[in-house]
């Protein structure tokens, strides 16, 4: 198959991308000292594998192919074939995802396809017989096939490790042992989830061919997950940054600096999607149409492509975009990552900086006074799981909705990760930092009341087509004061500012002495707390403090001895409320001397920077010779065919969720999704005139037990409101008949 976006360049050497790369210089001894840093840092922090790991994963991966050319026989046979063509009958494992690039951490699980032919069908065979088979096995725990899952999926663990097992039934009668699953004939006449289950491998392999050199990607790659974990802005269906996304991510860069090393390939990182125009999308090829007439990313055709915020689009037919998830919310948090990141990566090359700083974790926990609380409980694990499943995938939809509802006057961060109260059975929670919009003056006793905006998500959630007893789910608002203590570290709260900062140097110690946690354990639990970022918020919370004073805005006490609201409370602000997430501007680009090396080798596994050469002669082959000149080239390469769209100023509430959960939500007679789209989305999107209906206020959803922050007018009429609304702003309010609702959603009716 050929690789769309691939040429030659001038000086012979192979060009991959859509456009000419932004530099081709090579490393200088700084950059080579500082990647052999990085690749140490990395190592200390634990993200490779022992090689006792390592062999275990690949017996792990020789067993999965014989039991699946095992299955496939016995199937045949079962299905009355002749013995010469049980024989012939044969099925194969391909793996993708982060073991497939080669970025794995210790304790990853192993993406795996297995592809097999017509005969061999998905539900009787696969999730039957092979099913059936690795029950039996004493190597396989933890089955869990997901068969109703957009990409339907068979999970376990097999002698420990975790697989993800999805399967692609092509349209062949036999496979043959050396398959090329690049071809695009290989989706002729099969079904839809074999097209999707054949994606993950097709977009992996096609990563690898479309970077320069597959050693360096790998390396920028394992640093900007462990950024990503680190700085909370790692996970795909929270809206932010999923392992496929940032290889595409960084495999863009890889291509624009064809021969940096991943200290350099790291800052460029930073410098170009910190100047990036979204919704421009960021690709590693040209989309092509293709002859079979699968459905592919183009917003100049498909109005639902238009609404996607932050476009990354994968490179094998057909190509999506993989970050339908992102928000506006997302969006903002991780514009400000990107900033704060090529901030750092400019003080690293000047020296004031080291690694540490770019991978101090963001202090969640510091950043906002006001946090929403979501709780999910059932009634045993393997209900757990499944609500798990289905209300991260809802999650979303609450962000959406409050910022919707609030004008974007209140903005909503969510955490990425979940936590658990071990004393409660079978409970996960999850949180969402809450912020008043930043530069708009406050009014005085502004409050945002978002309870119905919680029952309507509450409700959307109930709907659930799987929903069983004893899942429930509870939204409260907390103060920062009022985080439980199971969410910290340790089960301790960190007391105040000394204490916190302490704590965060003997962490940045730790790390920096290679004994810190592991990048599994990065991903959101344990949240630590960085040192810059909270000497920033608190510094900006003082500045704020005093002006709010000055302007006399109201100021809410904290309830005196709750550890949660029991039911949602509107939100007073007073301008102390304000975290700040890096407010300063982006400081000019700059270079690094020029250099260049000879184009490195694609296939190793050894460590970059002792493998790379410097040659300082060969400065005239950087193409941009200045700041400003890369500056303008970073802007030349976002001009393509899809630079005149413009994604719609407001995204849809019900976008395209998580590709497992699509169609799940529960269609009741007058089902409340009709009911709150009619209501609350529609004008919102077509900008139709605001309605107002006759509010009726449930006793149970205005009770406000244990607020101090409301008065009782405020209580008995929850206000929906609604955008677009162009400052200055005036709020159109809809007013909910708010028992038809409830009755509508009731979930025994
Ligand atoms: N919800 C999802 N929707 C669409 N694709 C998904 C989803 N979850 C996983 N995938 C696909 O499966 C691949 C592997 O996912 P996985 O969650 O195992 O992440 P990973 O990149 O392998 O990182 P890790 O090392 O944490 O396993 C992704 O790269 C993506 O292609
Ligand atoms: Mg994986
Ligand atoms: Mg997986």
């Amino acid at each position: 198959m050929g690789i769309p976006g691939l040429s030659d360049q001038n000086n012979g050497q192979q060009r991959l991308g859509i456009t000419e790369p932004i530099s081709l210089a090579g490393p200088t001894e700084d950059d080579l000292i500082k990647t052999r840093e990085l690749e140490k840092y990395l190592q200390g922090v634990g993200l490779y594998e022992s090689q006792e790991e390592a062999v275990g994963r690949e017996e792990v991966l020789g067993r999965l192919d014989q039991i699946v050319k095992i299955w496939v026989k016995n199937i045949s046979r079962g299905k009355g074939f002749n013995e010469q063509l049980v024989q012939e009958a044969n099925a194969k494992i391909f793996t993708f995802g982060s073991y497939r690039l080669g970025v794995h951490g210790p304790g990853a699980d192993i993406d795996t396809l297995c592809v097999g032919p017509r005969h061999a069908s998905r539900d009787e065979d696969f999730f039957g017989e092979l099913r059936k088979m690795l029950s039996e096995m004493q190597e396989v725990t933890e089955l869990h096939p997901v068969p109703d899952a957009h990409v339907p999926v068979m999970k376990f663990k097999f002698n420990g490790v975790s697989v993800d097992l999805l399967y692609a039934r092509l349209a062949l009668w036999v496979i043959p042992e050396d398959l090329d699953i690049s071809q695009e004939s290989i989706l002729q006449n099969v079904d839809e989830q074999t097209v999707l289950s054949l994606n993950g491998c097709r977009v992996t392999d096609q990563v690898l061919r479309l970077v320069p050199n597959i050693q360096t990607f790998r390396t920028t790659l394992r640093c900007m997950r462990f950024w990503a974990k680190r700085r909370g802005v790692y996970s795909n269906v929270a809206g932010f940054l999923g392992g496929i996304n940032l290889a595409l991510l960084v495999a863009r860069i890889c291509q624009l600096y064809p021969n940096a090393l991943p200290n350099m390939l790291v800052s460029r990182f930073f410098r170009v999607y910190t100047q990036w125009r979204w919704p421009n999308p960021v690709m590693l090829c040209a989309i092509e149409e293709g002859s079979l007439g699968l459905p592919v990313w183009d917003p100049r055709r498909n109005p639902k492509d238009r609404y996607h915020l932050m476009p990354i689009i994968t490179p094998a037919y057909p190509c999506m975009n993989s970050t339908y998830n992102v928000t506006s919310s997302t969006l903002r948090v991780m514009s400000d990552e990107f900033q704060r990141g090529s901030e750092i990566c400019e003080a690293m090359e000047a020296s004031k900086a080291d690694w540490n700083a770019l991978f101090e974790p963001y202090p969640f926990f510091e950043s906002y006074k006001n946090y929403l609380q979501i709780d999910i409980t059932a009634e045993n694990a393997d209900d757990l799981r499944q609500w798990k499943g289905w209300v991260e995938s809802r999650l979303r939809q609450l962000t959406l909705k409050i910022e919707r509802h609030t004008y974007g006057m209140l903005q909503c961060h969510p955490h990425p990760g979940e936590f658990s109260d071990k004393s409660r059975p079978f409970h996960h929670c999850y949180f969402m930092g809450l912020q008043r919009k930043q530069g708009v003056p406050v009014n005085e006793g502004e409050q945002f009341d978002i309870r119905l905006t919680v029952e309507e998500f509450k409700h959307s959630v109930n709907a659930y087509t799987l929903w069983k007893p004893g899942m429930d789910i509870h939204v409260s608002h907390v103060k920062r004061r009022n985080i439980p203590a199971y969410i910290f570290p340790g089960g301790v709260r960190p007391s105040g500012p000394s204490k916190v900062t302490a704590e965060n140097k003997q962490s940045s110690k730790l790390r920096a002495s290679g004994h810190g946690q592991a990048e599994k354990s990065q991903g959101g639990k344990g949240v630590a707390v960085g040192a810059d970022d909270v000497k920033k918020r608190r510094r900006s919370e003082d500045d704020m403090d005093n002006s709010s004073k000055n302007s006399k805005s109201p100021v809410s006490l904290p309830p005196p001895s709750r550890e949660v609201n029991e039911d949602m409370t509107p939100i007073t602000w007073d301008e102390s409320e304000v975290n700040s997430i890096d407010g300063q501007k982006s400081k000019k680009l700059c270079l690094t001397s020029p250099g260049e090396i000879p184009p490195g080798d694609s296939g190793t596994n050894g460590s970059v920077a002792s493998n790379q050469p410097v040659n300082p002669i060969l400065a005239a082959t950087d193409i941009s010779s200045s700041k400003e000149e890369e500056k303008l080239a970073i802007e030349k390469i976002m001009s393509g065919p899809y630079d005149a769209h413009q994604a719609f100023p407001e995204e849809p509430e019900e976008l395209e969720d998580d590709t497992q959960y699509r169609n799940q939500v529960k269609d009741t007679a007058g089902s409340l999704k009709n009911i709150t789209e009619s209501l609350a989305l529609k004008p919102a999107v077509a900008e139709e005139p605001v309605v107002c209906v006759e509010t009726t206020c449930s006793t149970s959803l205005c009770s406000n037990e244990g607020s101090e922050e409301l008065e009782s007018a405020e209580l008995t009429a929850p206000l929906l409101t609604v955008p677009p609304a162009p400052a200055p702003l005036k709020k159109p309010l809809i007013r909910l008949n708010f028992t038809s609702l409830v009755k509508a959603a009731d979930k025994s009716s």
